[in-house]
């Protein structure tokens, strides 16, 4: 029989793949398996959606603003809703630090997990056909099971994170997951309804050719990272840029590359999130070998002070992110 580099057999579900890793620890309950899936069936159910907006009637702004401040998509809130519905009805979750919700989302007291999540990340691409995704992250309270969930279990640094992944709605669709031991990827085969393993072990190139930034911004950057973009022009990279930070990412992953999306003069803090688009993705990228920082300091090791609270994010090839901190902290000296 023909196995992969995990020793599992070709066309391994993710639910053999879950009950495999599970039986590898001797104190597993099976509680974080349970939320896994959980997510995955979320997911599927996201996918559907997404296949066929257009022809639903769930294009275009839902006519609400969310704590950002941003134009919330039928989507963005289709997709909050389904999988708060998924991670209640699973029953492992205690709470739920969403992009679309102000506040905690309390559910099943006696549980021992947080999540945090973006249920879909690149909304300005949604009604394009381009590709989208679903960020996650995954703690275990810190406070004790059967009391409140308190803000202290919410605002854990991303080195807490138990496990973290992705679900990119793209040509494919694929979760992209770890726990802590490596990367795996799995397809969704969409005749069975099933995440197949495709990917094993994956790895981020250290260098690559590719970077990723909204070079519309460029003069509302710092002078470092216009320096960075200039520089990366005269080596001769190619640019890319989606402006669905996990399809961006996905791909930098594989091929070898950068994606930054810096501080800028209107939003001093960079845009992205912290708690459920930066930690899940760095903790990603290093478990693949990569590197994820805001330029000074490693995106795992920042203490969370607000649920939404945003960083400059700069994830990728070790050496090329690297690169960027050179860039950063040589401006900072200057
Ligand atoms: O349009 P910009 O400023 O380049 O921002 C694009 C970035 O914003 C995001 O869309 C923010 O995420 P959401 O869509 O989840 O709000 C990222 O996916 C993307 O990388
Ligand atoms: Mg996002
Ligand atoms: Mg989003």
């Amino acid at each position: 029989m023909n196995k992969n580099s995990l020793g599992l057999p070709i066309g391994t579900t993710l639910d053999r793949f879950i009950k495999k890793k599970q039986d590898e620890f001797e104190f597993a309950t099976g509680e974080l398996s349970q939320l896994l899936r959980d997510i995955a069936l979320a997911g599927k159910i996201i996918n559907r959606e997404v296949n066929k907006s257009g022809l639903l009637d769930i294009t275009g702004a839902y006519g609400s603003k969310n704590v950002q401040g941003e134009d919330q998509q039928k989507l963005d809130v289709i997709a909050n809703i389904r999988f708060i519905r998924a991670l209640r009805n699973g029953g492992q979750v205690c709470a739920v630090v969403s992009e679309e919700d102000e506040e905690i989302v309390h559910l099943n007291p006696h549980c021992r997990y947080i999540v945090a999540i973006d249920p879909l990340d690149g909304s300005s691409n949604i009604d394009v056909n381009v590709s989208i995704g679903t960020i996650f992250s995954i703690y275990r309270r810190t406070s004790p099971i059967g009391g409140p969930v308190t803000e202290k279990d919410i605002l854990q640094p991303g080195t807490e994170q138990v496990a973290a992944g992705y679900i990119l709605y793209g040509s494919s669709t694929m979760l992209v997951y770890t726990t802590g031991h490596g990367v795996n990827g799995f397809t969704l085969e969409p005749s069975l309804g099933e995440f197949v393993l495709s990917h094993t072990n994956m790895t981020c190139p250290e260098d690559g050719e590719i970077y990723s930034i909204n070079e519309g911004s460029f003069h509302q950057f710092d002078k470092s990272i216009q320096d960075y973009t200039n520089w990366c022009k005269d080596q001769g990279m190619t640019a890319r840029y989606i402006g669905s930070l996990v399809a961006d990412y996905h791909r930098n992953m594989l091929k070898g590359g950068v994606y930054l999306y810096p501080n800028t003069k209107k939003a001093r803090e960079g845009k992205l999130r912290l708690l459920y688009e930066c930690n899940a993705l760095a903790f990603i990228a290093e478990q693949a070998g990569g590197m994820a920082t805001n330029g000074s300091k490693r995106i795992l090791e920042i203490a969370p002070t607000t649920f939404h609270q945003r960083t400059p994010f700069y994830i990728g090839s070790k050496n090329m992110v690297e690169k960027v901190v050179e860039f950063v902290a040589e401006k900072a000296e200057a």
